[in-house]
């Protein structure tokens, strides 16, 4: 799979995004940052260090991980909570018009699966593309974070991305493949209902296929158009909480409406199971916390408990005095 430069008319395009679209390699993309966190909670990025070969060549072995007979892609399966999965989203009786591998960071350990069930040589290449591309997605994660702490003067700078880094953190990684609607199939169907990410972020990636969509505090979706280029960032639930609210963890979901198949592959950066979920002291400014102490542990638990659409922070959220 080859990747060419990207088209004047796209670039054209990005200046009148409803959704803010930061360059990396700008100045102010600091204060841009912040600003996308605190009013969105979603944003895109382009000029983001990720070599776009390591996304292609991620790419096409998804596309040869779906392309096998389902009964070999049964093998990796059912997602325990790792491996393959068909339809059904978690273990609270959420369905999708979706496929998906969902992985641990640790690529080592996706190897030994992968190479008892695949052989060797394919659990080769796939390790090493997939560790490739996790090291460098996580990379822009962490400078995301690194960026956002700057500019909100939290101190030490790594506050949030040594989470990420932590060699005990809960971060997950997922490949979603929602197969081809076929004309006479019609309609919209749900390829993965509305939720919002657990985690602290999530950096998103997909091919040119359309789907994803996220909602607007104004009250209405937004159909977000497919990048194969750039990435897509998801402000988390546990930033939501790390901010005190300032930051939002945005609703989105995706809708199986194309003639093409869409493949995503979403790295979730999550802290480690002990870590306390909590607003950082320096953003209180003598306000009170908007929830309750719980560790990532907590959360994660009653999270694998719910649905997709649940406000699952609805439940750590203190109830404000009358
Ligand atoms: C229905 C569910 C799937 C999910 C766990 C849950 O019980 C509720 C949250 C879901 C979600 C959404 C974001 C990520 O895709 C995910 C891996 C996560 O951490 O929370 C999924 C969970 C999953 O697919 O197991
Ligand atoms: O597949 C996508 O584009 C988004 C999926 C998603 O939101 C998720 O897996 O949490
Ligand atoms: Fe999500």
């Amino acid at each position: 799979m080859v990747f060419h430069s990207k088209p004047a008319m796209e670039q054209f395009s990005l200046q009148f995004s409803p959704f803010p679209l930061i360059d990396l390699s700008k100045p102010d993309s600091q204060s841009q940052l912040v600003k996308a966190c605190e009013e969105v909670g979603f944003f895109k990025v382009i000029n983001h260090g990720v070599p776009l070969e390591f996304m292609a060549e991620l790419e096409s072995e998804a596309i040869k991980f779906f392309s096998l007979p389902l009964s070999e892609k049964l093998k990796a399966g059912p997602p325990d909570p790792f491996g393959y999965g068909n339809k059904n989203i978690g273990c609270n009786g959420d369905l999708g018009w979706v496929e998906y591998l969902l992985l641990t960071t640790d690529a080592d350990s996706i190897y030994h699966k992968f190479a008892s069930i695949f052989g060797e040589a394919a659990a080769d290449r796939f390790h090493c593309v997939l560790k490739d591309y996790l090291t460098a997605v996580k990379k822009m994660a962490c400078r995301i974070l690194e960026m956002v702490a700057e500019g909100l003067e939290i101190e030490p700078r790594d506050a949030l991305s040594k989470l990420l880094m932590d060699e005990q953190s809960d971060s997950v990684f997922r490949v979603n493949h929602y197969p081809a609607r076929a004309g006479s199939e019609g309609g919209n169907v749900i390829g993965f209902g509305e939720h919002t990410d657990p985690q602290i972020i999530s950096v998103l990636r997909s091919n040119n296929t359309s789907g994803l969509q996220i909602w607007m505090k104004e009250g209405e979706w937004i159909s977000i158009p497919p990048d194969q280029y750039s990435f897509f960032i998801n402000v988390g639930d546990s930033l939501q909480v790390m901010t005190n609210g300032r930051f939002k963890s945005v609703r989105h979901r995706v809708v199986a409406n194309s003639p093409r198949s869409r493949i995503s592959m979403i790295y979730f950066g999550g802290p480690p199971l002990s870590e306390k979920i909590a607003p950082l002291p320096s953003l209180m400014e003598g306000e009170d916390s908007l929830y309750n102490e719980f560790t990532w542990f907590e959360y994660k638990k009653s999270v694998y408990n719910s649905r997709l659409a649940d406000n699952r922070l609805g439940l750590f959220e203190k109830i404000a005095a009358s």
